[in-house]
Protein backbone atom coordinates (compact mmCIF):
# COMPACT_ATOMS: atom_id res chain seq x y z
CA UNK A 1 0.00 0.00 0.00
CA UNK A 2 1.38 3.51 -0.72
CA UNK A 3 1.91 5.77 1.90
CA UNK A 4 -0.44 8.74 2.38
CA UNK A 5 0.43 12.10 0.92
CA UNK A 6 1.91 14.47 2.88
CA UNK A 7 -0.48 17.59 2.82
CA UNK A 8 0.27 21.04 1.14
CA UNK A 9 2.17 23.30 3.17
CA UNK A 10 0.02 26.13 4.75
CA UNK A 11 0.80 29.58 3.53
CA UNK A 12 1.42 32.36 5.89
CA UNK A 13 0.75 35.64 4.67
CA UNK A 14 3.28 38.68 5.15
CA UNK A 15 0.70 41.04 7.49
CA UNK A 16 1.96 44.77 8.03
CA UNK A 17 5.58 44.17 7.69
CA UNK A 18 6.31 47.10 10.21
CA UNK A 19 4.02 45.26 12.75
CA UNK A 20 4.97 42.19 14.51
CA UNK A 21 4.55 39.81 12.09
CA UNK A 22 7.98 39.30 10.40
CA UNK A 23 9.26 38.53 14.54
CA UNK A 24 6.52 35.84 15.03
CA UNK A 25 6.69 34.31 11.91
CA UNK A 26 10.75 33.57 12.27
CA UNK A 27 9.95 32.34 15.89
CA UNK A 28 6.74 29.86 15.25
CA UNK A 29 9.42 28.61 12.45
CA UNK A 30 12.21 28.07 15.37
CA UNK A 31 9.27 26.05 17.22
CA UNK A 32 7.90 23.81 14.65
CA UNK A 33 10.58 23.47 12.11
CA UNK A 34 10.72 19.60 13.18
CA UNK A 35 6.89 19.48 13.27
CA UNK A 36 4.47 21.34 10.25
CA UNK A 37 5.54 22.91 6.82
CA UNK A 38 4.64 25.90 5.92
CA UNK A 39 5.55 29.21 3.96
CA UNK A 40 5.16 32.96 4.13
CA UNK A 41 4.58 35.29 1.16
CA UNK A 42 6.73 38.51 1.93
CA UNK A 43 9.62 40.61 1.38
CA UNK A 44 12.89 38.82 1.75
CA UNK A 45 14.05 41.94 3.52
CA UNK A 46 11.90 40.97 6.77
CA UNK A 47 14.11 38.34 7.61
CA UNK A 48 17.74 37.74 8.77
CA UNK A 49 19.03 36.35 5.06
CA UNK A 50 20.89 33.43 6.55
CA UNK A 51 17.76 31.81 8.20
CA UNK A 52 15.45 32.05 5.08
CA UNK A 53 15.78 29.73 1.54
CA UNK A 54 13.60 31.60 -0.87
CA UNK A 55 10.98 29.30 -3.24
CA UNK A 56 9.34 30.27 -6.36
CA UNK A 57 6.49 27.70 -6.18
CA UNK A 58 4.87 26.33 -2.59
CA UNK A 59 5.83 22.29 -3.03
CA UNK A 60 9.76 23.61 -2.70
CA UNK A 61 8.79 24.31 0.85
CA UNK A 62 8.95 21.00 2.52
CA UNK A 63 12.72 20.39 1.34
CA UNK A 64 14.16 23.71 3.09
CA UNK A 65 11.33 23.45 6.16
CA UNK A 66 13.67 21.91 8.42
CA UNK A 67 16.82 24.28 7.94
CA UNK A 68 15.09 27.52 6.79
CA UNK A 69 12.27 29.68 6.54
CA UNK A 70 10.94 29.08 3.45
CA UNK A 71 9.84 32.80 1.86
CA UNK A 72 8.20 33.12 -1.39
CA UNK A 73 9.01 36.58 -2.28
CA UNK A 74 6.91 39.39 -2.76
CA UNK A 75 8.90 42.81 -3.11
CA UNK A 76 7.26 45.86 -1.07
CA UNK A 77 7.99 49.18 -2.02
CA UNK A 78 8.81 50.84 0.88
CA UNK A 79 11.50 48.95 3.42
CA UNK A 80 9.65 48.59 6.80
CA UNK A 81 10.17 49.98 9.79
CA UNK A 82 9.36 48.27 12.65
CA UNK A 83 6.38 50.02 14.84
CA UNK A 84 5.62 52.08 12.13
CA UNK A 85 2.83 50.86 9.67
CA UNK A 86 2.65 52.60 5.81
CA UNK A 87 -0.07 52.45 3.30
CA UNK A 88 2.50 52.81 0.88
CA UNK A 89 3.46 49.32 1.01
CA UNK A 90 -0.61 48.36 1.27
CA UNK A 91 -0.93 46.69 -2.10
CA UNK A 92 2.00 44.35 -0.97
CA UNK A 93 0.13 43.28 2.19
CA UNK A 94 -3.03 42.72 -0.16
CA UNK A 95 -1.06 41.17 -2.92
CA UNK A 96 0.15 38.21 0.00
CA UNK A 97 -3.47 37.79 0.97
CA UNK A 98 -4.59 37.21 -2.75
CA UNK A 99 -1.83 34.90 -3.32
CA UNK A 100 -2.29 32.43 0.07
CA UNK A 101 -6.19 32.07 -1.38
CA UNK A 102 -5.35 31.61 -4.56
CA UNK A 103 -2.68 28.79 -3.32
CA UNK A 104 -5.71 27.19 -0.97
CA UNK A 105 -8.63 27.37 -3.76
CA UNK A 106 -5.91 25.72 -6.20
CA UNK A 107 -4.69 23.00 -3.27
CA UNK A 108 -1.13 24.24 -3.50
CA UNK A 109 -1.49 25.16 0.19
CA UNK A 110 -3.93 23.37 2.70
CA UNK A 111 -4.65 26.46 4.16
CA UNK A 112 -3.82 29.57 4.51
CA UNK A 113 -2.23 31.38 8.55
CA UNK A 114 -2.53 35.61 8.36
CA UNK A 115 -0.42 37.31 9.82
CA UNK A 116 -2.12 40.95 11.52
CA UNK A 117 -2.80 43.34 8.97
CA UNK A 118 -2.80 47.25 10.41
CA UNK A 119 -6.61 48.07 8.76
CA UNK A 120 -6.54 51.60 9.02
CA UNK A 121 -2.79 51.80 6.87
CA UNK A 122 -4.76 49.76 4.40
CA UNK A 123 -8.24 51.50 4.56
CA UNK A 124 -6.03 54.75 3.71
CA UNK A 125 -5.24 53.16 0.72
CA UNK A 126 -8.58 52.51 -0.73
CA UNK A 127 -8.75 48.78 0.85
CA UNK A 128 -13.05 48.05 0.72
CA UNK A 129 -12.92 45.15 3.51
CA UNK A 130 -12.75 46.11 7.24
CA UNK A 131 -10.61 42.93 7.56
CA UNK A 132 -9.45 39.79 6.49
CA UNK A 133 -12.89 38.03 7.01
CA UNK A 134 -14.89 40.11 4.69
CA UNK A 135 -12.16 40.24 2.49
CA UNK A 136 -11.66 36.61 2.54
CA UNK A 137 -14.91 35.70 1.87
CA UNK A 138 -15.23 37.97 -1.68
CA UNK A 139 -11.82 36.33 -2.59
CA UNK A 140 -13.56 32.62 -2.04
CA UNK A 141 -16.94 33.66 -3.35
CA UNK A 142 -17.20 31.50 -6.27
CA UNK A 143 -15.71 28.15 -5.06
CA UNK A 144 -17.45 25.74 -4.40
CA UNK A 145 -18.71 24.96 -0.55
CA UNK A 146 -17.98 21.26 0.57
CA UNK A 147 -20.69 19.44 0.35
CA UNK A 148 -23.36 20.63 2.87
CA UNK A 149 -21.61 23.28 4.49
CA UNK A 150 -23.18 26.49 4.41
CA UNK A 151 -21.43 29.44 3.74
CA UNK A 152 -19.86 32.38 5.80
CA UNK A 153 -18.07 33.87 6.67
CA UNK A 154 -18.74 33.54 10.33
CA UNK A 155 -15.66 34.32 12.78
CA UNK A 156 -14.82 32.20 15.78
CA UNK A 157 -12.35 32.73 18.47
CA UNK A 158 -11.08 29.62 20.01
CA UNK A 159 -9.07 29.67 23.45
CA UNK A 160 -8.44 26.03 25.00
CA UNK A 161 -11.39 27.02 27.30
CA UNK A 162 -13.71 29.17 25.14
CA UNK A 163 -14.92 29.47 22.06
CA UNK A 164 -16.86 32.93 21.11
CA UNK A 165 -18.21 33.91 17.72
CA UNK A 166 -19.64 37.41 16.94
CA UNK A 167 -23.12 37.65 14.55
CA UNK A 168 -21.97 40.97 14.10
CA UNK A 169 -18.22 41.95 13.23
CA UNK A 170 -15.98 44.86 11.96
CA UNK A 171 -19.17 47.56 12.27
CA UNK A 172 -19.94 50.28 14.67
CA UNK A 173 -21.88 48.85 17.88
CA UNK A 174 -24.77 51.44 16.01
CA UNK A 175 -24.73 49.88 12.68
CA UNK A 176 -24.17 46.42 14.22
CA UNK A 177 -27.42 46.74 16.10
CA UNK A 178 -29.09 48.25 13.65
CA UNK A 179 -28.16 45.02 10.80
CA UNK A 180 -28.74 42.64 13.33
CA UNK A 181 -31.26 40.13 11.85
CA UNK A 182 -33.08 36.79 12.59
CA UNK A 183 -31.70 35.23 9.58
CA UNK A 184 -28.28 36.55 10.67
CA UNK A 185 -28.10 34.76 13.50
CA UNK A 186 -29.13 31.34 12.07
CA UNK A 187 -26.94 31.28 9.82
CA UNK A 188 -24.41 32.22 12.28
CA UNK A 189 -25.23 29.53 14.05
CA UNK A 190 -25.50 26.80 11.64
CA UNK A 191 -22.09 27.36 10.69
CA UNK A 192 -20.51 27.20 14.01
CA UNK A 193 -22.24 24.35 14.53
CA UNK A 194 -20.99 22.24 11.84
CA UNK A 195 -17.63 23.23 11.88
CA UNK A 196 -18.29 22.21 15.85
CA UNK A 197 -19.41 18.93 14.62
CA UNK A 198 -16.99 18.45 11.70
CA UNK A 199 -14.12 20.72 11.73
CA UNK A 200 -13.52 20.41 16.05
CA UNK A 201 -14.89 16.57 16.77
CA UNK A 202 -17.93 17.82 18.86
CA UNK A 203 -21.28 14.99 18.12
CA UNK A 204 -23.84 17.56 19.49
CA UNK A 205 -22.94 20.67 20.22
CA UNK A 206 -24.62 23.19 22.64
CA UNK A 207 -24.96 26.77 21.37
CA UNK A 208 -25.04 29.55 24.02
CA UNK A 209 -26.87 32.18 21.97
CA UNK A 210 -26.08 35.58 23.82
CA UNK A 211 -28.87 38.82 23.89
CA UNK A 212 -27.90 42.05 23.06
CA UNK A 213 -28.82 44.71 25.46
CA UNK A 214 -28.54 44.50 29.35
CA UNK A 215 -29.62 41.41 30.95
CA UNK A 216 -31.04 40.10 27.44
CA UNK A 217 -33.67 43.69 27.37
CA UNK A 218 -35.10 42.07 30.82
CA UNK A 219 -38.33 41.33 29.34
CA UNK A 220 -38.34 43.66 27.18
CA UNK A 221 -37.57 46.67 29.63
CA UNK A 222 -34.12 47.45 28.12
CA UNK A 223 -34.56 46.71 24.56
CA UNK A 224 -37.26 44.55 22.69
CA UNK A 225 -34.36 42.96 20.19
CA UNK A 226 -33.75 40.10 22.68
CA UNK A 227 -37.52 39.07 22.32
CA UNK A 228 -38.16 39.73 18.69
CA UNK A 229 -34.64 39.06 16.59
CA UNK A 230 -32.73 36.55 18.90
CA UNK A 231 -35.74 34.60 20.77
CA UNK A 232 -37.03 33.88 16.70
CA UNK A 233 -33.41 32.60 15.87
CA UNK A 234 -33.16 30.21 18.75
CA UNK A 235 -36.95 28.91 17.98
CA UNK A 236 -36.17 28.24 14.34
CA UNK A 237 -31.93 26.33 15.85
CA UNK A 238 -33.91 24.24 17.59
CA UNK A 239 -36.32 23.65 15.11
CA UNK A 240 -33.39 22.64 12.76
CA UNK A 241 -32.26 19.90 16.08
CA UNK A 242 -29.73 22.43 16.63
CA UNK A 243 -28.99 22.56 20.32
CA UNK A 244 -29.29 26.26 20.52
CA UNK A 245 -30.00 28.14 23.84
CA UNK A 246 -30.71 31.92 25.36
CA UNK A 247 -30.81 34.76 25.02
CA UNK A 248 -28.37 35.16 27.70
CA UNK A 249 -27.62 37.76 29.46
CA UNK A 250 -24.00 38.04 27.66
CA UNK A 251 -22.10 39.56 31.15
CA UNK A 252 -23.19 36.52 32.88
CA UNK A 253 -22.51 33.71 30.52
CA UNK A 254 -18.90 33.29 30.84
CA UNK A 255 -18.44 32.69 34.18
CA UNK A 256 -16.67 28.75 35.09
CA UNK A 257 -19.69 27.12 35.67
CA UNK A 258 -21.75 28.78 32.47
CA UNK A 259 -19.00 27.88 30.04
CA UNK A 260 -19.29 24.06 31.33
CA UNK A 261 -22.78 23.77 29.63
CA UNK A 262 -21.76 24.86 25.73
CA UNK A 263 -19.50 24.41 23.00
CA UNK A 264 -19.28 28.07 21.74
CA UNK A 265 -21.24 31.05 22.54
CA UNK A 266 -22.59 32.74 19.86
CA UNK A 267 -22.90 36.99 20.62
CA UNK A 268 -24.45 39.45 18.82
CA UNK A 269 -21.58 41.97 18.80
CA UNK A 270 -17.72 41.84 18.41
CA UNK A 271 -16.89 42.83 21.41
CA UNK A 272 -19.28 40.57 23.73
CA UNK A 273 -17.39 37.79 21.78
CA UNK A 274 -13.69 39.04 21.60
CA UNK A 275 -13.38 40.00 25.28
CA UNK A 276 -13.60 36.79 26.95
CA UNK A 277 -12.06 35.22 24.35
CA UNK A 278 -8.64 37.72 24.48
CA UNK A 279 -9.18 37.72 28.49
CA UNK A 280 -8.83 34.36 29.21
CA UNK A 281 -6.49 33.24 26.28
CA UNK A 282 -4.81 36.20 24.55
CA UNK A 283 -1.29 34.05 23.82
CA UNK A 284 -3.75 30.99 22.76
CA UNK A 285 -6.36 32.28 21.43
CA UNK A 286 -6.90 31.65 17.59
CA UNK A 287 -9.18 33.37 15.04
CA UNK A 288 -10.38 31.19 12.70
CA UNK A 289 -12.91 31.85 9.41
CA UNK A 290 -15.67 29.41 9.21
CA UNK A 291 -17.81 28.92 6.44
CA UNK A 292 -15.05 29.53 3.77
CA UNK A 293 -13.99 26.85 1.12
CA UNK A 294 -10.77 27.10 2.51
CA UNK A 295 -9.08 26.85 5.76
CA UNK A 296 -8.29 29.58 7.09
CA UNK A 297 -6.48 30.74 10.78
CA UNK A 298 -4.89 33.20 12.45
CA UNK A 299 -3.43 34.84 15.65
CA UNK A 300 -6.13 36.68 17.97
CA UNK A 301 -3.90 39.77 18.38
CA UNK A 302 -3.17 42.47 16.18
CA UNK A 303 0.17 44.69 14.75
CA UNK A 304 1.41 45.51 17.97
CA UNK A 305 3.36 48.44 16.81
CA UNK A 306 3.95 49.41 20.10
CA UNK A 307 6.44 46.50 20.44
CA UNK A 308 7.48 45.48 16.90
CA UNK A 309 11.57 44.89 16.34
CA UNK A 310 11.65 45.29 20.39
CA UNK A 311 12.54 41.43 20.55
CA UNK A 312 9.37 40.87 22.80
CA UNK A 313 6.13 39.90 20.77
CA UNK A 314 5.55 36.45 21.63
CA UNK A 315 4.66 34.35 18.97
CA UNK A 316 2.30 31.39 20.98
CA UNK A 317 -0.66 32.79 19.33
CA UNK A 318 0.45 32.30 15.64
CA UNK A 319 1.98 28.62 16.80
CA UNK A 320 -1.17 28.14 18.16
CA UNK A 321 -3.09 28.74 14.67
CA UNK A 322 -0.65 27.58 12.54
CA UNK A 323 -1.11 23.91 14.63
CA UNK A 324 -5.14 25.02 14.53
CA UNK A 325 -4.80 24.56 10.62
CA UNK A 326 -2.87 21.85 10.37
CA UNK A 327 -4.97 19.90 12.45
CA UNK A 328 -8.22 20.81 10.35
CA UNK A 329 -5.95 20.03 7.31
CA UNK A 330 -5.91 16.49 8.93
CA UNK A 331 -9.89 16.93 10.11
CA UNK A 332 -11.14 17.54 6.67
CA UNK A 333 -13.67 15.59 4.92
CA UNK A 334 -13.02 15.71 1.24
N1 LIG B 1 -6.18 39.51 12.22
C1 LIG B 1 -5.79 40.78 12.12
O1 LIG B 1 -5.29 41.17 11.08
C2 LIG B 1 -5.94 41.69 13.27
C3 LIG B 1 -5.57 42.99 13.11
N2 LIG B 1 -5.72 43.87 14.13
C4 LIG B 1 -5.25 45.24 13.87
O2 LIG B 1 -4.06 45.48 14.61
C5 LIG B 1 -3.94 46.87 14.84
C6 LIG B 1 -3.57 47.11 16.30
O3 LIG B 1 -4.64 46.66 17.11
P1 LIG B 1 -4.65 46.73 18.70
O4 LIG B 1 -6.05 46.91 19.10
O5 LIG B 1 -3.60 47.69 19.18
O6 LIG B 1 -4.30 45.27 19.18
P2 LIG B 1 -2.93 44.48 19.27
O7 LIG B 1 -3.31 43.05 19.48
O8 LIG B 1 -2.05 44.78 18.13
O9 LIG B 1 -2.22 45.03 20.60
C7 LIG B 1 -2.87 45.07 21.86
C8 LIG B 1 -1.83 44.93 22.98
O10 LIG B 1 -1.37 43.56 23.02
C9 LIG B 1 0.04 43.50 22.85
N3 LIG B 1 0.36 42.38 21.97
C10 LIG B 1 -0.25 42.10 20.79
N4 LIG B 1 0.33 41.04 20.24
C11 LIG B 1 1.29 40.62 21.05
C12 LIG B 1 2.26 39.56 21.00
N5 LIG B 1 2.31 38.70 19.97
N6 LIG B 1 3.12 39.43 22.04
C13 LIG B 1 3.07 40.28 23.08
N7 LIG B 1 2.19 41.31 23.18
C14 LIG B 1 1.32 41.48 22.17
C15 LIG B 1 0.43 44.83 22.20
O11 LIG B 1 1.77 45.15 22.48
C16 LIG B 1 -0.59 45.80 22.78
O12 LIG B 1 -0.14 46.24 24.04
C17 LIG B 1 -5.27 47.48 14.40
O13 LIG B 1 -5.11 48.06 13.14
C18 LIG B 1 -6.21 46.31 14.31
O14 LIG B 1 -7.23 46.48 13.39
C19 LIG B 1 -6.23 43.51 15.35
C20 LIG B 1 -6.62 42.22 15.55
C21 LIG B 1 -6.50 41.20 14.54
N1 LIG C 1 -10.72 41.82 16.22
C1 LIG C 1 -10.46 40.74 15.35
C2 LIG C 1 -10.02 41.22 14.07
O1 LIG C 1 -10.07 42.40 13.80
C3 LIG C 1 -9.54 40.24 13.10
O2 LIG C 1 -10.28 40.38 11.97
P1 LIG C 1 -9.87 39.71 10.60
O3 LIG C 1 -8.82 40.58 10.01
O4 LIG C 1 -9.42 38.34 10.89
O5 LIG C 1 -11.14 39.77 9.83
Amino acid sequence: MPAPLAPAPLAVTMGEPGGVGPEITLAAWETLRKDSVFFVIADPSLFPAEKIALIARPEEAASVFTNKLPVLPLEMPVIATPGAASSSNADAVIESITRAVAFALSDAASGVVTNPIQKSALIAAGFKFPGHTEFLADLTKDAAMPVGRLRGPVMMLAGPELKTVPVTIHQSVIEAARALNTDMIVQTATVTAQALAQEFGVTAPRLAISGLNPHAGEAGALGREDEEIIAPAIAALRASAIDARGPLPADTMFHAEARTTYDAAICMLHDQALIPAKTMAFHDAVNITLGLPIIRTSPDHGTALDIAGKGVARADSLIAAIKMAAAMVAHRTP
